[in-house]
């Protein structure tokens, strides 16, 4: 399969920090890869460094041939970073309709796309982001970075706090974008097992390096490893 992304040799962190060290990963187009590792271990920086919003030190990041290093945030989004970071970045003083339709662009995932994926959203349509649970916001932030029609979604900690019932509901709507429409994703989550069962691809980081990468079945398989890294047995 084609690569989509490509990191090499990375080194970024926040003003004179530098928290990555050295990451190296590839991703192919329409593979999702689940990043994993214990709190502070630098999962959140990557993300925020694919988007942009890092101080980058070293290295290099290509998404489908372009240098997206090179990029401003702004231009990484037209090129086709889709980001959900951990905040839920929605307009709270707009509704769901508005979130929406203010940051669509032209492609295969519209409103009505997206309606179809969280039909809980499609109730609260004319709902403030502000009058939306936890959940909801969530689906929306989600939502908003479908409708802008990205190469990869970079999805973090989409299911932090958010109640059993939702984590499902929520699971299966990322197992469909990601298995069933084909969108790269790269997922952040401190619990290791739901993701790595929607995922192809897995990369540990302790301390801002890369630890392990293999694929999520492999990683999965290996409850010492998982133990070892994450401190969780399954
Ligand atoms: N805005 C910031 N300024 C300075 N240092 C930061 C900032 N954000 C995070 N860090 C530091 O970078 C390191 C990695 O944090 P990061 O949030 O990337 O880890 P994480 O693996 O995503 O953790 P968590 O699972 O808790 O979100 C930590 O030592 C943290 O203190």
């Amino acid at each position: 399969m084609p690569e989509l992304l490509r990191i090499e040799s990375l080194s970024a962190g926040y003003g004179e920090a530098v928290v990555l060290h050295d990451v190296s990963l590839a991703l192919g187009e329409g593979q999702t890869l689940a990043l994993l590792g214990r709190n502070g271990t630098g999962k959140t920086t990557l993300m925020n460094t694919i988007a942009g919003a890092t101080r980058q030190h070293a290295g290099t990041i290509t998404l489908g041939g372009v240098a997206l290093h090179k990029l401003a945030p702004h231009q990484r989004a037209a090129a086709g970073i889709g980001w959900v970071p951990q905040e839920r970045n929605i307009f709270r003083s707009l509704t769901v309709h508005e979130n929406l339709t203010a940051v669509a662009r032209a492609g295969k995932w519209t409103p009505d796309g997206v309606y179809a994926m969280f039909p809980r959203l499609a109730e609260r349509k004319t709902n403030l982001g502000t009058q939306l649970s936890g959940g909801e916001q969530q689906m929306l932030a989600v939502g908003r970075a479908l409708v802008v029609n990205p190469k990869l979604l970079l999805l973090d900690e989409p299911l932090e706090g958010l109640a059993p019932i939702i984590v499902e509901e929520l699971l299966a709507a990322i197992r469909r974008i990601t298995r069933e429409e084909g969108l790269s994703a790269i997922i952040v989550e401190q619990h290791p097992q739901a993701v790595l069962a929607i995922s192809d691809e897995a990369v540990v980081l302790d301390r801002g390096t890369v630890v392990h990468a293999s694929s999520a079945q492999a990683l999965s398989a290996q409850p010492e490893v998982l133990e070892r890294l994450l401190g969780v047995s399954r």
